[in-house]
């Protein structure tokens, strides 16, 4: 399939070609991803969407560089980073961050909040002290939370939806170059998510940074993206800007899963 980009001549920030991830072997091989190709430009919002099962996250895991593609290419602002291996591969995760459904996964258990952003910010930028210390502030805040309520807490003392907020909170200090959302709006009711949803909104357009968007609800991603693609049994079956494939989809598939979403506008409300 052709690499869907809505930038014609200018390169992309991103190029998937022919990304594919195999699971298992012989009868028992899964096709997560198999034969996709896509690119993102800068400044994009791109969602990917499809039902549970779909390969998603294994898409997202191999933009993120947490697994090694079984076949294809991976290039970031025209350099192959499909081979990346230690420094190399550390300083891309610098330019690509992450933020995941579960966010107790990726959380230190034994860390409090302070710790955490505290540790990543002087990774990514070297800020620590007083300065660390507001920009820290400053990031939960735009998250809707405010330091003195999450940071001394440990992970376990935080709702479900503060723990995503917190990891958002993080992605937006550590101002990568590409954020990845895995389903991270999916332990927040719906004011609060349609108000994340406006936040990287802004960061895309106030820090430059471009977005890959992952959820099985159709419905958000007519909120929030530019381009959605669709995900069907690890192959993209449909990819366009976000009106054409809401209002006029080609694929049985996408069909479907709007039929999922009576009323799509108020979807994002409910
Ligand atoms: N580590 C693994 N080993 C074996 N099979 C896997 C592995 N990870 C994913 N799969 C399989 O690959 C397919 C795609 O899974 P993936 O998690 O990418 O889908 P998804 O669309 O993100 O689903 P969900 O929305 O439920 O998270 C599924 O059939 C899954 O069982």
């Amino acid at each position: 399939m052709n690499a869907p980009s809505s930038a014609p001549g200018s390169q992309p920030l991103v190029e998937a070609k022919g990304l594919t991830r195999v699971f298992g072997h012989g009868a028992n091989a899964v096709r997560a991803v198999d034969d996709v190709s896509f690119t993102l430009g800068r400044q994009e919002v791109v969602t990917i969407v499809g039902e549970s099962g779909s390969g998603k996250s294994t898409l997202a895991r191999l933009v993120l560089r947490l697994l090694e593609p079984t076949g294809g290419t991976l290039h970031l602002a025209g350099r192959d980073v499909t081979a990346l291996k230690g420094r190399e591969l550390r300083s891309y995760w610098r330019d690509v961050q992450a933020v995941f459904q579960d966010p107790f996964s990726s959380f230190n258990q034994f860390f409090t909040v302070r710790r955490l952003l505290g540790r990543s910010l002087r990774l990514a930028t070297g800020t620590g002290g007083d300065q660390g210390e507001t920009m820290m502030t400053q990031a939960l805040e735009h998250v809707g939370l405010t330091g003195a309520d999450v940071l001394d807490k440990w992970p376990h003392q935080l709702s479900g939806g503060q723990r995503q907020r917190v990891m958002i909170a993080r992605a937006l200090m550590m101002q990568p170059r590409i954020l990845v959302a895995d389903e991270a709006t999916s332990m927040l009711d719906a004011s609060l998510r349609a108000n994340i949803l406006n936040v990287l909104g802004d960061l895309r357009r106030d820090h430059d940074m471009t977005i890959l968007f992952i959820t099985h609800d159709i419905g958000q991603a007519c909120y929030v993206s530019d381009r959605v693609l669709v995900m069907c049994q690890g192959e993209l079956v449909e990819h366009g800007p976000t009106d054409q494939v809401i209002f006029d989809p080609q694929h049985e598939y996408t069909r479907r899963l709007l039929a999922d979403v009576p009323r799509l506008h108020e979807n994002i409300l409910d």
